[in-house]
Parts: C-alpha cells; structure tokens; sequence
C-alpha cells in the first residue's frame, strides 16, 4: 500500500515534470551557480547553545490547513527578530501549501540561512533550491536510494549549501552516517501513520556521531519540548505548527531559544 511519503513523493515528480518543461535542466544549473553564494547554514547551527529552524507551513498532511500565512516574508523577519538560527520554507504545493515564491519572499526577507524544505528525488531539485537562494536544503533518507543519497549531499555541498539529512529509525540513521551527513534531523513523525513519537530523538540521538549537527525535528510544542531535546543533545531544534498557530511568532521564537538554555 503507498505510504504518504509515496504520495507525496509522486505528486512531486508530475510538478518536476512541469518545473523542467519551463526551465530546462540546463538552464536551471546555470541560475544556481551564478546566485549569490550561500550561507553556511552548518556554521550557524554549530554556534553554542539551542539554534532554532522556525517553519513558514500553511498546511499540513497530518492537520489540514493550519494558518494563512498571507506575508510569509513578514512572518520570516518575526522568526529572524525572535532569534532564530534559519528559516525554513516549505516548498511543496499540494499537501503544504507551499511555493517557491514563498522561498524567494523569505530570501529577499532575512540575513539569516533559508532551508528549502521539500521532498528532494532529483538534482534538479537542488540546483533549483539554489537558484532560488536556498542555504540548506532537505535529503529524507526514507525517500531516496543510498547511491541518491550520497549523490545528492555531495551536490548540495558543490553548491556551498548545507544538506539536512532527515531520519526516522535505526537504519536510517546508520544509512545517514555512512553516507557522510554532517547535519543530521531526527524526526519524530511516523513518516506511514503520520504519529508524532516524543521519544524518537532521545532514542536515535546517541547513534548519531557527536561532530554532527544534531536537529530533533516535529511536534516541539513550546519551551518544555525545545527544553527536552536540548537536555538530549540537541543542536536546534526544526519547528513549524507550533509557531504558525500561535499570535506572537517572535516572542514564541525566542522563549524556544531561550528554554534550550535551561535544560
Ligand atoms: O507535517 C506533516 O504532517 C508531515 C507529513 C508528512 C511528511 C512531512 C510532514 N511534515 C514536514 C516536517 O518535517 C515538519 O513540517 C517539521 O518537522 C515541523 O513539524 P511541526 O513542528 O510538528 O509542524
């Protein structure tokens, strides 16, 4: 039975199909490495204490719409004034809502890094992440073929961008490390019934080599969780529902950073 990911996966590759139809894939590789050069998002999340990655998501698979994010910029220079490390836009339209409009507003918005954040199968993906001004871009190890994997990590590194390698279980985790991630995102949402399980990071954290990044991504409710995972060796923490939701984006931010210094 296709799994979510399947789902999403596939209506991803139609939109490619479209996305080249428009920009051949030529031309976009000549946009990606002719931008300004990106940021290095990885030195950012190695600063000492909690970074914070605040997530531009309108909707979700597992919640439905979730905010009408109209200014997405705007809401992206609230997260940056509220401290956070990155800004991460999610990119993909059918189930989240998303654009690479979205990612250029936010660009255009902040100083600080910008993670596209989408469902990444093809290179095309990544030059085009790059042209758009992405810093860091999304590899969900579920998603992709180890040969893929490492791939597509050695390209983003060609582009100067950072690639955060997303994991769920064990083995993706071990297929995370072999293939050389230097950021590493444990997410705590069951990729088949769309659960979150708090306990995921704490149990695949110490899998993880410590000269890694570190990112316990999914279901940070507030300071108590970002306090949690910060206690369990978190680097940063990946946070979307609980910052669209709410009516104070910036004040939210900081108290996440901050609560990461009380653990
Ligand atoms: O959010 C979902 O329902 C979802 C479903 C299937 C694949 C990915 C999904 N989310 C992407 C993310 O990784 C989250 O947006 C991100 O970790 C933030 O999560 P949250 O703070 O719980 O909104």
């Amino acid at each position: 039975m296709a799994t979510v990911l399947d789902e999403i996966v596939a209506g991803v590759r139609e939109d490619l199909a479209d996305a080249v139809s428009v920009t051949p894939a030529a031309r976009i590789e000549q946009l990606a490495r002719s931008a300004a050069p990106a940021l290095d998002a990885e030195e950012a999340l190695r600063r000492p204490g909690l970074s914070l990655i605040a997530e531009v998501k309108r909707a979700s698979p597992s919640k439905g719409a979730l905010a009408d994010i109209t200014d997405p910029a705007a809401l992206a220079v609230d997260y940056e004034a509220g401290g956070a490390t990155a800004v991460s836009v999610l990119t993909e339209r059918r189930r989240f809502g998303g654009s690479l409009a979205d990612l250029d507003a936010v660009r255009a918005a902040v100083r600080i890094p910008v993670l596209r954040k989408d469902f990444m199968v093809e290179d095309y993906q990544l030059f085009e992440a790059r042209a758009h001004g992405a810093d860091l871009i999304l590899l969900i190890v579920a998603a992709l073929a180890q040969d893929d994997l490492v791939r597509m990590q050695r390209l983003a590194r060609d582009l100067g961008m950072t690639a955060l390698v997303e994991v769920h279980d064990e083995d993706e985790t071990a297929r995370a490390v072999d293939a050389g991630a230097t950021v590493i995102g444990v997410n705590a949402r069951n990729l088949k019934t769309l659960a979150v399980d708090p306990d995921t990071f704490g149990r695949l954290a110490p899998l993880i080599p410590d000269t890694c990044v570190k990112v316990a991504e999914s279901g940070v409710s507030g300071p108590v969780d970002a306090a949690r995972f910060a206690g369990e060796g978190a680097d940063a923490v990946l946070v979307g529902e609980a910052l669209v939701r709410g009516s104070a984006p910036r004040q939210a931010a900081h108290d996440l950073i901050a609560a990461g210094a009380l653990s």
